[in-house]
């Protein structure tokens, strides 16, 4: 399908990959098919040098020029004239890709709750069957953020000296028990949801929303509550920072699924880069790539420790924060300060051209 960007004429192209042979998963299970939605931006060049490849976090999908549109785009840093850029929609998640509401070949019927687990090992490997069925052999940049760090981190480990350059941001090697625990909050916020365990496609949609304010409390820091919450002195009710949260779980429930949350949060938990592999510290260190480990000073959830910690074990790396009220989230927020220590990035190993 070929899709003008409303905005700016670029050549954008949203196209589905299908594999009819068995995905096997880390759990055991395999999906007896697998179809990835991808979008790309301009053109792979003739040396095949100019591949720039974003994994979304959690409720993103693979039209990354539009929700990191300060990073991808014409004139932007990441330039369709100058770079193919690709962003896949992770397996689970249902902006295209198979997920829970996918029919399942062998039933026929869709998967709802019998979708298997899925780790961000899956999730790489993945990656890498498009990769491979579109005959790139070379990647210039992976960047993914949160759950998409988590990803790119397992697909680094892979791809050995096929990635140039590895950009995780606000992301970890090994989930810590403190954002397993947040997302197991938000499990149970969609299991009480009492239309949880029907075969429709909103169950839990109401549950999906609580999940999302309580995703929120971990997304912001109290500093930016209080810069854009805070109610006017003398209220007793109806507290802007209560409007905000319903509002941002409505605005969640309206656009993804509580089949998706589940699986792709569960994805989160299991996430070990050092799993088989003698621990992430051992694994970090087999990553080949130039790496930037970029942290967000007033991340809680993904603590700006944990990128300090990649860069402090990939051979090649180094790390540098984003000063920021918003929180985990920055990484999608704050364009200016990520375009000026990419670009430091480049410049220090003249690499980005
Ligand atoms: C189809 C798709 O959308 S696909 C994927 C798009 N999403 C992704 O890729 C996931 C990654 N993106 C995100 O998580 C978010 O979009 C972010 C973090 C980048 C930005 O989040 P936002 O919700 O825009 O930021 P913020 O926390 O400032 O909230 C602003 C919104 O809350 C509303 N709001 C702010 N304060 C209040 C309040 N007190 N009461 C009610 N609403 C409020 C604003 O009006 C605004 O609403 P809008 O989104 O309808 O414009
Ligand atoms: N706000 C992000 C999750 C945090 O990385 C998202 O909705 O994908």
């Amino acid at each position: 399908m070929n899709l003008t960007h409303p905005i700016v004429n670029i050549d954008m192209r949203t196209d589905i990959f299908q594999s009819k042979i068995p995905f096997e998963l880390e759990s055991g299970e395999a999906l007896p098919e697998l179809e990835l939605a991808y979008t790309t931006y301009g053109q792979l060049n003739s040396s095949q040098d100019n591949v720039i490849w974003v994994v979304h976090a959690l409720t993103g999908d693979s039209r990354v020029g539009d929700w990191w549109s300060g990073m991808v785009g014409e004139d932007q840093f990441y330039d369709p004239a100058d770079y193919f850029i690709i962003c896949v929609n992770l397996p689970g998640s249902c902006y295209g890709s198979t997920n829970p509401l996918s029919s399942n070949p062998k039933t026929g019927k869709n998967y709802y709750y019998d979708f298997p687990l899925l780790t961000t090992r899956d999730m790489a490997n993945a990656l890498e069957l498009i990769r491979q069925s579109l005959g790139i052999n070379q990647i210039h940049t992976l960047l993914g953020g949160s759950l998409g760090g988590q990803v790119a981190l397992e697909w680094a480990y892979i791809l050995e000296d096929r990635l140039q350059n590895l950009v995780i941001l606000a992301s970890t090697a090994k989930s810590s028990p403190w954002v397993i625990g947040f997302n197991e909050t938000q499990r149970m916020a969609i299991e009480s949801d009492c239309t949880w365990g029907e075969e429709i496609a909103d169950a839990g949609k109401k549950g999906l929303e609580t999940a999302r304010a309580i995703a929120m409390m971990s997304y912001r820091h109290p500093w930016d509550f209080a810069k854009k919450q805070e109610s006017p002195s003398g209220t007793l009710d109806n507290f802007r920072s209560s409007s905000y949260l319903r509002y941002q779980g409505q605005k969640l429930a309206n656009r993804f699924t509580a089949f998706s949350y589940w699986i792709l949060s569960k994805a989160m938990d299991s996430h070990d880069l050092g799993r088989g592999r003698n621990g992430y510290q051992e694994a970090l260190q087999k990553i080949k790539a130039r790496t930037l480990a970029v942290g967000v000073d007033t991340d809680l959830l993904f603590l700006p420790e944990e990128s300090v910690e990649i860069a402090k074990h990939i051979p090649k790396a180094s790390y540098r924060e984003i000063k920021s009220t918003a929180g985990h989230d920055a990484f999608l927020i704050e364009f200016e300060q990520l375009r000026y220590i990419l670009q430091s990035f480049y410049v220090s190993h003249g690499s980005k051209n």
